[in-house]
């Protein structure tokens, strides 16, 4: 049934051995700059801590999990909400678990150990939980760990296509949620101007 067993099975067989992107034998950081993430946690745990719901306790297990997968067959609009705070919370906890881990985005950690952690990321005002998946993801896991409790719909949005959310990423959906920031500004786009009509525009 879809990406969920896909992913349990390791859908991207070889590809998936947890290694982030490298090239010259070197981690291929993010354009977004991953350590940049280290600067947003201040200000996650500024804006968590005072107001937070709170989002009880987090395990990964799909049994006790307070927001499970959601159907792929529902709509985004059906999904249930999920307070902002409630996710910069567990961005927060997740990236404590990961530094008190000594895994934070320096390198090849071992996510297995993060079983009391789940790792939630907005795209769109949509919260997928990439816990099981992050060690899946072709793209590794550093570029998903650095985003947990953030919007990070552009830069998805820059490396992959829709196609790519509706088959694997709709099968990650937590929930739905208002208000989480991108903490990286959109590099201006730039149009070739073949692509402009004969009046320029
Ligand atoms: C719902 C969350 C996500 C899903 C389901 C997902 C899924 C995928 C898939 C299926 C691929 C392989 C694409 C292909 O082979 O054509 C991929 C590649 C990649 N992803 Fe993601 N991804 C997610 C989030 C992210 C995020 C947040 C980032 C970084 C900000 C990211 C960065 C990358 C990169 C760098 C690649 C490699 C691109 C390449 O090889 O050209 N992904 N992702």
């Amino acid at each position: 049934m879809g990406w969920v067993q896909a992913s349990r099975r390791g859908r991207f067989g070889p590809t998936s051995n947890n290694s982030p992107l490298k090239q010259d034998g070197k981690v291929v950081t993010h354009v977004e700059d991953v350590d940049g993430a280290r600067g947003q946690e201040d200000d996650i745990t500024k804006r968590s801590s005072s107001s937070t719901t709170g989002t009880g306790t987090s395990t990964s297990t799909s049994t006790s999990k307070q927001f499970p997968f959601a159907p792929e067959s529902l709509s985004d609009d059906a999904l249930p909400f999920i307070p902002k705070e409630a996710v910069l919370e567990r961005g927060k906890q997740s990236k404590k678990t990961l530094r008190d881990q000594g895994n934070n985005h320096d390198g090849e950690g071992k996510q297995e150990d993060n079983k009391d952690n789940e790792h939630w990321i907005v795209i769109d005002d949509i919260v997928f939980d990439c816990s099981d998946f992050i060690s899946e993801h072709p793209g590794g896991q550093q570029v998903i760990l650095s985003f947990v409790g953030e919007d990070c719909s552009w830069q998805f949005w820059r490396l992959h296509g829709k196609n790519i959310m509706e088959q694997y990423g709709r099968a990650l959906r937590v929930g739905r949620t208002e208000g989480i920031k991108n903490r990286f500004v959109e590099p201006v786009r730039y149009v070739g101007l073949s692509k402009l009509g004969d009046d320029g525009w």
